[in-house]
């Protein structure tokens, strides 16, 4: 049984509203934001080298993504990451399509060495960096979260993380822990950056509650129940995009941990 409920992690963002430093990308920064906002915690975007660092000294967790990269910004990851050591900060790391260049794939191994506390991606991303061949198509995946299971266990072992694989149905593991968690909508991956911005969500989730595993379980919980209530009423991509920001920012902790069906 999970000590920390989905509806626990619920609970601990909307009465800590952590800070997260999110370290993204030009496509996710506003719906990134947005989305913490809506479910109740605090974004700031913040990624100059001369400034990245210090800033991570005072935020509940910090989070890095490769979407849109450049050496300066690469710079002011690195030394946000180095901050979150020293400051003892948990972080997570979206390896926004990193196969599909040899820049970004070196970057990816390069964060990947400082062993994330969480590490979420699509079941393409998580595929290829486990060494696997997949079908990811730029940002997009191409392959089941199934696929994914056993290179998201090997990952998690490997880099001392907690490795969550998303899409139609999630998968978290800390290699030894599991769980699958339902819920979401088609259109999630009709809307652009939602994934990032669900990486930006777990960094609160990582500030509020203590045991990072419960903690990215609990807001995949979240964000599948906000996404599953949205896709109910939604007519396409563009009213389930303000759809979902409302069902985040009205749903009750007591629904959502129907969205968790597996824990062990
Ligand atoms: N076909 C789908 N049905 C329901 N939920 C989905 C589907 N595809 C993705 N999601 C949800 O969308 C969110 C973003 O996941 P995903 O699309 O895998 O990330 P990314 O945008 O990084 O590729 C997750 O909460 C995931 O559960
Ligand atoms: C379209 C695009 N291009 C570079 S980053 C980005 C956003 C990707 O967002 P997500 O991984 O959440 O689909
Ligand atoms: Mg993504």
């Amino acid at each position: 049984m999970m000590t920390t409920t989905p509806g626990d992690v619920l609970k601990a963002i909307r009465a800590q509203s952590p800070l997260v430093q999110c370290i993204t990308n030009y496509v996710a920064m506003n719906v990134s934001a947005n989305v913490l906002l809506a479910t109740g915690a605090s974004p700031a975007m913040v990624h100059a080298s001369e400034e990245s660092g210090d800033f991570t000294a005072v935020v509940g967790a910090l989070t890095i993504n490769i979407g849109t990269l450049s050496p300066s910004w690469v710079e002011g990851m690195t030394t946000a990451i180095n901050a979150a050591h020293t400051h003892s900060k948990p972080w997570v790391f979206d390896p926004v399509a990193h196969f599909a260049t040899p820049y970004r794939s070196g970057v990816a191994r390069d964060i990947l060495s400082l062993e994330p506390t969480v590490i979420r991606g699509n079941a393409s991303e998580i595929l290829a960096l486990s060494g696997r061949s997949g079908s990811g198509k730029g940002v997009d995946a191409g392959d089941a979260v199934a696929a994914a299971k056993d290179g998201a266990r090997e990952l998690a072992v490997r880099y001392k993380s907690i490795v969550a694989v998303t899409g139609e149905q999630d998968f978290v593991t800390d290699g030894t822990r599991a769980a699958h968690i339902e819920g979401g909508s088609p259109f999630m991956p009709q809307v652009t950056a939602l994934g990032c911005a669900l990486t930006c969500l777990t960094g609160a989730g990582i500030a509020a509650v203590e045991d990072p595993f419960d903690a990215t379980v609990g807001v995949l919980a979240i964000y599948g129940a906000a996404g599953r209530e949205a896709g109910k009423t939604a007519d396409g991509p563009g009213s389930f995009a303000w759809k979902f920001l409302d069902a985040l920012n009205a749903l009750a902790p007591e629904d959502v941990s129907a969205e968790l069906v597996g824990y062990r």
